[in-house]
């Protein structure tokens, strides 16, 4: 489905907007077998009509997601995602069969741009994993799917997540 995208000059209408700061424990909350998450924004069967995004960005999210648990195979198009973990761990499986682990305290920003689809599973072998997710939509539309990440700490080569 095609959305309207903001236009740069709608984006610059919204310098001086207030913004409110919303904190994890006081967002909506998805309590599954597998996965505890806060919504800043509507998402899934949480549905505020007052709570939809800000400008391009659509999802903020707090998850926490069990041992071998995760979001299995779906489709992104138009949207940028970023995941950052800070606890646990994340193997991100593209379905240009690209994969790779996102570690403690690496983002990773991934552009869907004319679309792909990706997997996100949690593979440690101590407790949850813990990430913040978001995504926005894409102010070009179409472009290539690419991925990239960058660590927040050095880490060292070979080394697992928890
Ligand atoms: O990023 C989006 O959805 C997700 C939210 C999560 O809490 C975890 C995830 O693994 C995903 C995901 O991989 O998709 C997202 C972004 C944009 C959009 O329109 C969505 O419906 C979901």
């Amino acid at each position: 489905m095609w959305r309207k995208l903001p236009s740069a000059s709608k984006a610059e209408a919204l310098e001086g907007t207030m913004l409110a700061v919303r904190k994890s424990a006081e967002c909506a909350r998805t309590k599954l077998d597998w996965l505890e998450s806060r919504h800043t924004f509507s998402f899934d069967r949480y549905r505020d009509p007052a709570s939809m995004g800000f400008s391009v960005l659509r999802v903020i999210n707090d998850d926490r997601i069990s041992l071998g648990a995760g979001f299995p195979t779906h489709p992104h198009r138009n949207m940028e995602i970023l995941t950052w973990v800070l606890s646990g761990g994340l193997e991100h499986r593209e379905s240009s069969e690209n994969g790779w682990r996102i570690r403690p305290e690496e983002a990773q920003r991934m552009t869907a741009g004319r679309g792909g689809t990706h997997s996100e599973f949690h593979p440690g072998r101590a407790s949850r994993c813990t990430c913040c997710k978001s995504g926005s939509f894409s102010l070009t539309r179409a472009s290539c799917p690419t991925t990239s990440s960058a660590a927040s700490r050095k880490q060292n080569v070979g080394e697992e997540c928890a």
